[in-house]
């Protein structure tokens, strides 16, 4: 039986895998020339990067990718425990390297943030338990069959209810919790792991800091694309077919059935349809409806939700080697609040942004040339909604170089070798993500997971979704385990 997947994201990418395992023929379409979607890298001069991605957590998904194929991972993706999980900077000088063993970091934050060391282990308790009584529900089954909600995982949470923070803002536990304004802050970060505003996002989402701190933080031998490449590597070896430059243009159906794809091949400047009797996309489901199935019944009340954040990317080839600086860095903003509402309300970035700078280089030694570094600098973006970017970019890459200029005592203008910038309209563009949404809808709600689409189509027989803007959510671990839940679903 032939299987069509849209899109070669990571979704697609592992979707594909799932399923010719399973004994399908399975051809992938992808509009753009390289695999990975978000996940992809590219060269800048001598420098290389990673395009999106940069925090790699829960491998074991990946890893079990080639359990399943009967591969040794091992001979297909390598990747190391980060031993420290990210330095922090404010601007009053305060300092906290982030240890990946949980006593030396609740130790440090005692020790330089004034925050009780047992609240912060206390905390990471706390968050692997409400990950263990929800991940089963949320995590690894559909929301959308009445199997899930009869289920035993189900009732356990149902049980839990009270413990698993719905009916409150991340904030407000964080700050109830807490002694310490850097330690709210601090906590309140994870909100941005699926794009959110910790001012509104429910405290369910404090269950991400158990990922990072119990389960760990890891980095691919080969850079965040090391799980694109290898993953794509696994599926040629199973015989999972990728068109590349292959854009779709139409899911052919008839009488709510699929018949195939109508596919555009750029690069051989034909059309042409493609037959298979299931089709899985990993674009992202709005353009998925409004592009490729305009004769279809949309389903509005979810596709016109609110998108989560997206983000300005810069990325800078650095003539210096800080020694102060990690792989993972943190320059926080004074005024955090400010910094969201601008971001969810205004619809723009504050003058005085977080930023988050990545340096592969500090492990990857061949990614920047000697003495050298590659900078990702990612803040905080709203999603596109036709914002005069160029004017937001002009300003906001001024008010970056000047706050790293401000932290680390070097004029960072004058370090930066070349440089290129990715912003919401750009990652619209490049991966057809829903005004440039790094996770799709927005989880800024309790009913968000809800309001997320489900993996398969309730109208069209044998259509499913996978990946980062359908359920259970957006990041590599979330759009792995839609992977899982779609190809459950195939029988
Ligand atoms: C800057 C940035 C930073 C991020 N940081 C992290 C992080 O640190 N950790 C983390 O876990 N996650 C992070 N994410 C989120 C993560 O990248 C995504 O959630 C995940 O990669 C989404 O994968 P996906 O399967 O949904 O596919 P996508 O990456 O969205 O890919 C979809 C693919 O479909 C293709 N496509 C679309 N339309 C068509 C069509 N009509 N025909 C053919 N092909 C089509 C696109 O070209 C693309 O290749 C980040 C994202 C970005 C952009």
């Amino acid at each position: 039986m032939k299987v069509a997947i849209i899109g070669a994201g990571i979704g697609g990418i592992a979707t594909a895998i799932r399923l010719v395992n399973k004994g399908y023929e399975v051809d992938v379409f992808e509009a753009n020339d390289y695999p990975g979607g978000k996940l992809s890298q590219f060269q800048q001069g001598k420098y290389r990067f990673d395009a999106g991605p940069s925090l790699f957590t829960m491998p074991q998904f990946v890893d079990e990718l080639f359990v399943l194929s009967g591969k040794n991972p091992a001979d297909y993706f390598e990747y190391i425990r980060l031993p420290e999980v990210c330095k922090y900077f404010w601007e009053d000088g305060t300092r906290l390297d982030v240890s990946a063993n949980i006593d030396s970091f609740a130790n440090d934050a005692e020790k330089n943030l004034g925050e009780p060391a047992e609240k912060i282990r206390t905390f990471l308790k706390n968050s692997a338990l409400k990950y263990d009584i929800l991940s089963g529900l949320f995590l690894e089954d559909s929301l959308h069959k009445f199997s899930t909600w009869t289920s035993k995982k189900a009732f356990r949470g149902y049980f839990n209810l009270p413990k698993l923070g719905i009916f409150g803002t991340m904030n407000g536990a964080n700050e109830s919790y807490f002694s310490t304004p850097k330690a709210v802050q601090l906590f309140n970060r994870y909100a941005t792991y699926n794009g959110s505003d910790p001012y509104q996002t429910p405290a369910t989402l404090n269950i991400i800091p158990h990922l990072e701190y119990n389960i760990g933080a890891f980095f691919p031998k080969d850079g965040m694309f090391g799980i694109t490449q290898s993953l794509v590597n696994l599926a040629e070896d199973l015989d999972v077919k990728f068109h590349y430059e292959s854009k779709v243009k139409e899911i052919i159906v008839k009488n709510g059935h699929i018949i195939g794809l109508k596919i555009s091949d750029s690069k051989n400047e034909v059309e042409y349809e493609h037959l298979a009797s299931i089709v899985v996309s990993n674009m992202d489901v709005t353009p998925t409806y409004r592009k490729l199935l305009p004769k279809e019944k949309h389903p509005d009340k979810i596709l016109n939700q609110d998108k989560s954040g997206s983000g300005l990317i810069f990325y800078w080839g650095i003539k210096h080697d800080f020694k102060e600086l990690g792989l993972h860095n943190i320059f926080f903003s004074d005024d955090y609040r400010t910094e969201f509402d601008y971001q969810f309300h205004k619809k723009t970035i504050y003058q005085d942004p977080t930023i988050y700078l990545n340096i592969t280089s500090k492990y990857k030694k061949n990614d920047a040339p000697d003495g050298c570094e590659n900078w990702f600098l990612l803040i905080n973006a709203p999603a596109n909604q036709g914002q005069d970017w160029e004017k937001i970019i002009a300003e906001t890459r001024q008010n970056v170089i000047d706050k790293l200029s401000r932290n680390l005592g070097v004029n960072i203008a004058d370090l930066i070798e070349n440089e290129s910038i990715l912003d919401p309209r750009s990652i619209e563009m490049k991966t057809s993500s829903a005004q440039g949404a790094l996770y799709g809808n927005s989880s800024n709600n309790k009913f968000a997971a809800f309001l997320r689409h489900a993996n398969f189509s309730s109208k069209i027989n044998n259509l499913y979704f996978v990946g980062g803007s359908v359920h259970p959510g957006g990041g590599i671990p979330l759009a792995l385990s839609s992977a899982k839940i779609v190809a459950s679903m195939i029988k």
